[in-house]
């Protein structure tokens, strides 16, 4: 009997919670194989009866397909919890994204500063630096993603997994995408209540097919509300980045929504701050910088909160038509100064992102009180 063959066949059996196959969902421990005796421990998010015994018996019907003669120990374990959670004795949760390494939000205080164009330009970043990168267009009122990626009009596909539906991200430049916008028209979430918004992303969260990921990034809707409560209830979110222009107007609702993370019971630290738009640079003069909205915005941000100006973002033409053409400007390669503004960002988050992890526990999911 051959472990990798056993391995192999145990790389068949899918996880019904993440869609994962439990090999590379590391679920399987302790793997001893001793002719005719397989055994392993498998780590379980949650002891639910129904679901242990789905992948108990998937389990021995893999195994038991190239070895027929296999006797098979399969004994079920609940890891820790989510990263963090749990600390002082607590009730414990399960992680829903055990195999996402980080959860990077992106807020603003209000609309139109640009999140969104940060997100996407970010997880694009992220993924040229070599991270294994997702984004979730969280922005129930403005989802943009399927626009600023060239994904417009396009469904994701539901896939059964035991039974049970799970989606399938789309897929652009490489990144594995799920918006609201997919299947929310932005008109019809004006009408829904915050509530029933925050149940639909958390439903993205929990049911969408992520690979294993080292960033999941989630582009907040503006301010404060219920899917930015609904995000930090369901998963240990790693970081905040901030996004501000450089008025004094938009940092007042800034820090309003920043705040929210610094709540006791909230308790996500913030990465740092983005400036966007913090000048004006024609196209024809590529070194000309007009401070037309004002200048240290975002410094001020990035004070209050203890935090770094991640990077200032030019306001130019190539940044609105990569938005609106679906080729995010961090994939021009024409335009090298605003490439390397949005690449300066990502280098600033992943540094940023790996020194909160060094030096802090990992963010406890709030608790939900009904
Ligand atoms: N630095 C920039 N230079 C030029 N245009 C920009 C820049 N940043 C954003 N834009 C453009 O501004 C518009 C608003 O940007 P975006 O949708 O990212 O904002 P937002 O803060 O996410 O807004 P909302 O939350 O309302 O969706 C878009 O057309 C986008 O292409």
């Amino acid at each position: 009997m051959e472990v990798s063959k056993i391995a192999e066949a145990l790389a068949t059996v899918t996880d019904p919670k993440t869609g994962q196959d439990i090999i590379t969902a590391n679920m399987v421990l302790h793997l001893k194989v001793e002719a005719p005796d397989v055994s392993f421990t498998l780590q379980l998010p949650k002891l639910d009866d129904n679901y242990k015994q789905q992948l108990n018996f998937a389990c021995q019907e893999a195994i038991l397909s190239v070895y027929p003669q296999a006797q098979v120990h399969v004994h079920m374990q609940q890891p820790g919890l989510n990263p963090g959670a749990g600390q002082g004795g607590g009730p414990q949760k399960s992680n829903p994204l055990p195999h996402v390494r980080n959860i990077i939000a992106v807020a603003s205080g209000k609309g139109g500063v640009g999140k969104s164009t940060v997100a996407v330009n970010l997880a694009l970043g992220l993924q040229e630096l070599g991270g294994a990168v997702g984004l979730l267009d969280a922005d129930v009122y403005g989802p943009s993603a399927p626009t600023m990626l060239g994904l417009a009009g396009q469904k994701p596909q539901v896939e059964k997994i035991y039974g049970k539906p799970k989606i399938k991200p789309l897929y652009a430049y490489g990144l594995p995408v799920m918006s609201t916008g997919f299947v929310v028209d932005p008109e019809q979430a004006v009408v829904l209540r915050g509530p029933r918004l925050a149940g639909i992303v958390r439903q993205f969260i929990e049911e969408t097919i992520w690979p294993p990921l080292d960033y999941l990034v989630v582009d907040l809707p503006p301010g404060t509300g219920d899917v930015q409560l609904s995000l930090v209830q369901s998963v240990s979110v790693t970081g905040a980045v901030m996004v501000t222009t450089p008025q004094d107007v938009a940092l007042a609702d800034a820090i309003k929504a920043m705040n929210m993370f610094f709540l006791p019971d909230v308790q996500v630290p913030v990465l740092g701050v983005v400036e966007n738009m913090a000048y004006f640079t024609p196209a024809e003069l590529p070194n000309n910088k007009y401070y037309i909205f004002g200048q240290g915005g975002g410094k001020t941000l990035a004070k209050k909160s203890n935090s770094m100006l991640l990077g200032q973002i030019p306001l130019v033409q190539s940044i609105r038509e990569g938005g609106d053409s679906g080729k995010p400007a961090i994939l021009n390669r024409e335009d090298e100064i605003t490439r390397e503004a949005w690449l300066n960002v990502a280098r600033n988050v992943a540094r940023q992102t790996a020194l909160r992890n060094e030096m802090m526990d990992p963010t406890r999911p709030v608790e939900m009180k009904n």
